[in-house]
């Protein structure tokens, strides 16, 4: 390990790019600074960039409209910041590190060679709204940097831990279909989650429990036993459990062949990479909160008075309270904390409020005074001091936590 090189840790998601460098110049990541532009299925897109104290916050672009000009944006505003000296030339850059959905198998983080990048291919089908983007980063990456080694860290890897009876689904074992399990997703965020509230707790990973809540465009709920992942509400695929943005979430899976009658018929947003049936363009792309208010902000539509955008609330709310209860008594009430963390998590005070409302009988309790405060630290407490349970808020953070998996395996990713 250790050099005076930089690490480039990208975050796909499904309607942002987040990106941050760090120095490898310790054993934990130093970050020097972060960017990211959201909304990116809501145009117009718009910029966030923080280096010390410079700071850019919701600077709109105009000309940026996927994943591939975010990235194109990103590298030439951080090639071209004259307060990041550590990053002047493409040759700075000694790793990117990946941030990939569907890991299938994979049981850690893997340098990226035509096997590994063709293995990941085979998988998109299983993540359509993620993994074909990520891979194009991919590529577009080599191609402008090639002497940069390209790592891949996956989501599910952190759920290799729920127990058989638990990732099993009740249908034929065949041994294709052995594979047709539920591998569960947002991983890097839970691990970041675990990592950041042990420490807040004072407790080590390994003996803390939680109920933690991903919610951004994509939105999940994970329980952690004794720092492990015991369940997730994600499956085989990022589409069930809660809903999203445009997804559907936990629906009667004979549903779609009521909304239409070529439900198995591939979709004409199908590719050579990408294959996508009717049935997953519709309850991935064309359903969740956006389908009932028109809109994928989360943010407008807590904020909206319609009918709809009331429905769309008390439906995300109902389906958390659910799992919570569910994770509850997995856990048998060993909980240390219940975390609120991604985009809406982290920012959406009210529906923080509504959802601890709804767990009051578990013994959870807000404190509105701090929920409506939270800060800039990176876990807050917004519970009630009466409460029997704390509820926190975390800042999760998928690149650092690439970053230190970078740094703990430095010297073998180099050997490639
Ligand atoms: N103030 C806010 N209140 C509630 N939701 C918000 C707020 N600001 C942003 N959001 C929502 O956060 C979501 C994006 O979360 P994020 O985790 O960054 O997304 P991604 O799934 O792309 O990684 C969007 O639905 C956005 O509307
Ligand atoms: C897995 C997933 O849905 O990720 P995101 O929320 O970043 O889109
Ligand atoms: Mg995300």
């Amino acid at each position: 390990m250790s050099s005076s090189k930089t690490i480039l840790a990208i975050n796909a998601g499904s309607s942002s790019l987040k990106v941050s460098i760090f120095s490898a110049e310790s054993d934990t990541p130093n970050q020097l600074a972060e960017i990211e532009i959201s909304g990116l299925s809501s145009p117009p897109a718009t910029l966030k960039y923080s280096r010390g104290d410079e700071k850019i916050k919701g600077k709109e672009l105009e000309n940026v409209k996927n994943q591939g000009d975010a990235l194109d944006y990103i590298l030439d505003h951080l090639m071209n910041d004259d307060g990041l000296p550590q990053l002047k030339d493409k040759e700075d850059i000694e790793f990117a590190c990946h941030r990939v959905v569907h890991g299938g198998d994979y049981s850690q983080a893997q340098v990226i060679n035509r096997d590994t990048y063709h293995h990941i291919e085979r998988l998109s089908d299983l993540a359509p709204l993620h993994n074909a983007s990520a891979l194009s980063l991919i590529k577009s990456l080599h191609e402008t940097l090639p002497s940069t080694i390209n790592l891949a860290f996956f989501d599910t890897t952190f759920h290799s831990t729920i127990p058989r009876h638990i990732s099993t689904y009740p249908v034929p074992q065949s041994s294709k279909s052995n594979n047709l399990r539920k591998y569960g997703f947002h991983g890097l965020s839970y691990a970041s989650i675990l990592r950041s509230t042990s420490s807040f707790l004072k407790k080590p990973p390994s003996s803390t429990s939680l109920i933690a809540l991903h919610l951004g465009s994509g939105a999940s709920a994970c329980a952690i036993r004794n720092g492990k992942s015991l369940d997730t509400s994600m499956g085989l695929t990022p589409l069930s459990g809660l809903p999203g943005a445009t997804r559907s979430g936990d629906v009667d899976p004979a549903l779609v062949f009521h909304m239409t009658n070529s439900a198995g018929d591939m979709s004409a947003s199908s590719t050579k990479e990408l294959h996508i049936t009717q049935a997953e363009e519709m309850l991935n792309k064309k359903c969740g909160w956006n389908a009932l208010t028109g809109t994928t902000d989360f943010g407008a539509v807590i904020a909206g008075e319609r009918e709809e955008d009331k429905l769309a609330v008390d439906i995300l709310v109902d389906r958390i309270i659910g799992l919570v209860g569910a994770y509850f008594v997995r856990l048998g009430g060993e909980v240390d904390a219940l975390v609120f963390a991604g985009g809406i998590g982290e920012k959406g005070a009210e529906l923080r409020n509504k959802v601890v409302d709804s767990l009051r009988c578990l013994g959870f309790a807000i404190d509105e005074g701090k929920n409506g405060k939270v800060g800039d630290g990176v876990v807050e407490d917004v519970g009630s001091d009466e409460a029997r349970y704390k509820v926190l808020v975390c800042r999760t953070d998928e690149q650092a936590e690439m970053a230190r998996g970078c740094l703990e395996r430095w010297d073998e990713f180099k050997k490639g």
